[in-house]
């Protein structure tokens, strides 16, 4: 065993001679609030799960009770699987979302926290809010995350997805995003049938990413999650503006709503990220989204031969560093430059009940959560959970 000099919050730590470090996962896409029902309920398409399971459930959390509840085992269980940053939706309900915050905190992960907006919705009729409250929460939201002044802890601006909000509404969280310098996040293009429903939601915008962009929701702080079935045309305008994607391939597969060609987004050099997307996707691990996005990539070669298959490493950057620059957080992690802060995970590729059979001295095997024995954000030790 060598010992290695961490940082300063870390004195030291002894790895063995099967450890090593690596950067923590950047997860830039999870609804905290779908928690509950992640594995089950995969069973139809997006905007027929959206009203059946979905909404009735993100109701529930204006009950604090059962949002503690939820809340607590998403951000400890992402801990455990490695996420070291999150970015969250939470619901519409302010007090629940600065619950999150507040956990999220607590537990010392860093994160987006999103309080949902959407005045859209006729399916499920208590689940949406008025154009002003969504507005004025939407502001109570930022305003009472900041004060807290946690430091991993920041609010994100969250339009749920175009067919949710009113372009009234969008208008205005793109002044409020714009006004507080602030991250946001939705959905885009995630499905065909979603597609097709903002064209008729918005006859007067060019596409899908033109809604966005002309509502000032398209910034380099902004992240949209899935994308499938972007045009080259709107790619080009994520990479005018800057704004990034997050890969949820677990979520593309589970709900059957497309195939992201990451080649081609990063053709166009548009900033990408990973994401889990619980609970359309069924896991909470960020390594389990990397075996997903290198079998989406599988899928795309076996469908043209010609498509080149990312490769482990390329997946694993995108998962690490590249969500980092998706979220503009790649000042502060990402990787182990210099000057960053200490966000890594202490990996034992023989930890004891784990996976891997190791057999002689070969190379590490596909591994998984159970080979991460520590995990550390801002080089505070926050796995073993200690409480
Ligand atoms: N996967 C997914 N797509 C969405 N589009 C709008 N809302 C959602 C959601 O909760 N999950
Ligand atoms: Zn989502």
């Amino acid at each position: 065993a060598k010992g290695v000099c961490v940082c300063s919050c870390v004195s030291q730590v002894l790895i063995s001679k099967r450890e090593f470090f690596m950067p923590g996962l950047v997860d830039t896409h999870i609804h905290a609030s779908q928690y509950s029902y992640a594995g089950t309920a995969l069973d139809m398409p997006l905007l027929q799960w959206l009203n059946a399971y979905t909404f009735p459930v993100e109701s529930c959390f204006k009950d604090l009770e059962f949002a503690r509840k939820v809340y607590t085992q998403i951000v400890r269980r992402t801990l455990r699987n490695g996420t070291t940053t999150a970015c969250y939706f939470a619901t519409i309900h302010t007090e629940a979302s600065l619950l999150l915050g507040q956990i999220a905190n607590d537990f010392g992960q860093r994160a987006l926290v999103g309080k949902v907006c959407m005045d859209r919705n006729d399916c499920v009729k208590h689940y949406k809010e008025t154009l002003q409250d969504s507005q004025d929460e939407t502001c109570r939201f930022i305003k009472e995350l900041l004060e807290k002044k946690y430091p991993l802890v920041k609010p994100v601006v969250t339009p749920r997805f175009a067919p949710s909000c009113t372009g009234a509404l969008l208008e205005q969280l793109g002044e409020i995003a714009k006004n507080n310098n602030l991250h946001i996040q939705s959905h885009i293009s995630e499905t065909h049938e979603e597609v097709k429903l903002v064209k008729e939601l918005f006859p007067e915008s060019e596409s899908y990413t033109d809604v966005y962009r002309k509502h000032n929701l398209l910034t380099d702080k902004t992240v949209m999650a899935h994308g499938c079935h972007l045009s080259d045309e709107e790619l080009a305008l994520f990479r005018e503006t800057g704004a990034s994607l997050s890969h949820c391939p677990n979520s593309n597969f589970s709900l059957c709503s497309g195939v992201l060609n990451v080649r081609n987004v990063l053709k166009h050099k548009v900033k990408l990220g990973l994401g889990t997307d619980v609970a359309g996707g069924y896991s909470a691990s960020m390594l389990d989204a990397v075996r997903r996005a290198l079998d989406a990539s599988k899928v795309l070669t076996i469908q043209d031969p010609k498509y080149k298959t990312l490769s482990f490493e390329e997946v694993f950057r995108i998962a690490t560093l590249g969500g980092s620059q998706a979220l503009s957080l790649d000042d502060q992690t990402g990787n182990f430059e210099v000057g960053k802060d200490f966000d890594a995970l202490r990996i034992n590729v023989a930890a004891e009940g784990g996976p891997i059979d190791l057999i002689q001295d070969e190379e590490p095997k596909v591994g998984d959560d159970r080979n991460i024995v520590e995990v550390f954000v801002a080089g505070r030790r926050v796995v073993p959970i200690t409480e």
